[in-house]
């Protein structure tokens, strides 16, 4: 279905987006037809060089377009979080005025984006002397600042560890759940994203199939570029999830459930192409 012929419009919706690589007439993405909806977790996957940082930056307008359009929601607040940050650490810069970059911000709100993102406090440290988890928080707290309708985020648990990456990923279930945020993000953490996302698009160049992280991990095209690793981490999630709690927390056996995940918004499986 159309992005823009639906009731409810989308916060941004694309038509046949067609992106060449910068300088060349060589398309990195062909006639993606994308769109995400308010309060959805939308997760991007796709081998290296598929077009996934392409097609965020295409849709934040970032990038030229050789084809297809792209519409925005009037007055959309996008908070980004982009794939490489180029901070000269050679150039000491405190959190607090990493905060205020690009547009100033008052103490209290640093200091409530800072709290809500699970690093308290942070203010006078040097971006320098924060490990990777840190600095991810602090990376989120800015893209918070402008209460964001849309979070963007490119790889934010790049280089994390695995704990780290399922406490990141908790947060921005906890944060879409406060604000109502919708998220878009691209990952290569397929556990994670097969756990928390609405929906998943898989990437390769164009759309190769999207739609509820079941779907997708089941879909040829996905195992062709994957292999059975969506579905084989979504097995093992529902296996040590297939229980009941009683009230002292004990496990008992009965109808599986999806901790975590909310199942208002599954998309069915459309293959394209
Ligand atoms: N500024 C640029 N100049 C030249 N080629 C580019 C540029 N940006 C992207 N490309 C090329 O476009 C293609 C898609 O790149 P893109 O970064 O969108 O892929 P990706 O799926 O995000 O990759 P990765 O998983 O490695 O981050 C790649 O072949 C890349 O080399």
């Amino acid at each position: 279905m159309s992005a823009f012929a639906t009731a409810s419009q989308p916060l941004i919706g694309a038509e046949g987006l067609t992106v060449n690589r910068p300088g060349t007439s060589e398309p990195v993405l062909r006639d993606v037809d994308f769109r995400i909806d308010p309060g959805e977790i939308v997760t991007v996957v796709g081998p290296n060089g598929s077009g996934k940082s392409s097609l965020i930056r295409a849709l934040l307008g970032h990038m030229a377009l050789a084809g297809g359009k792209v519409a925005r929601r009037p007055s959309l607040r996008i908070g980004y979080v982009p794939q490489r940050v180029q901070i000269d650490t050679a150039i000491p810069m405190t959190v607090r005025r990493f905060l205020s970059l690009p547009r100033r911000v008052p103490d209290a709100a640093a200091a409530a984006a800072l709290q809500r993102t699970g690093v308290p406090g942070l203010e006078r440290r040097q971006l320098s002397q924060l490990s990777g988890g840190q600095f991810q928080r602090v990376l989120l707290a800015r893209a918070l600042l402008c209460e964001p309708h849309l979070l963007v985020l490119d790889e934010p648990t790049q280089g994390l560890d695995q704990p780290g990456i399922v406490a990141f990923y908790r947060l921005l279930e906890e944060v879409r759940r406060e604000t109502g945020a919708a998220v878009l993000m691209v990952s290569h953490d397929l556990l994670v994203v097969m756990r928390s996302s609405d929906r998943v698009i898989c990437l390769n160049g164009h759309v190769c199939c999207q739609g509820s992280p079941e779907d997708v991990s089941a879909a040829p095209e996905y195992r062709a570029l994957f292999g059975t690793e969506g579905q084989d981490m979504l097995a093992l999630y529902r296996h040590r999830h297939d229980h009941d709690h009683d009230q002292t927390g004990a496990c008992l056996p009965g109808h599986g459930h999806d901790h975590g995940r909310d199942h208002h918004n599954h998309t069915p499986l459309r293959v394209q192409g």
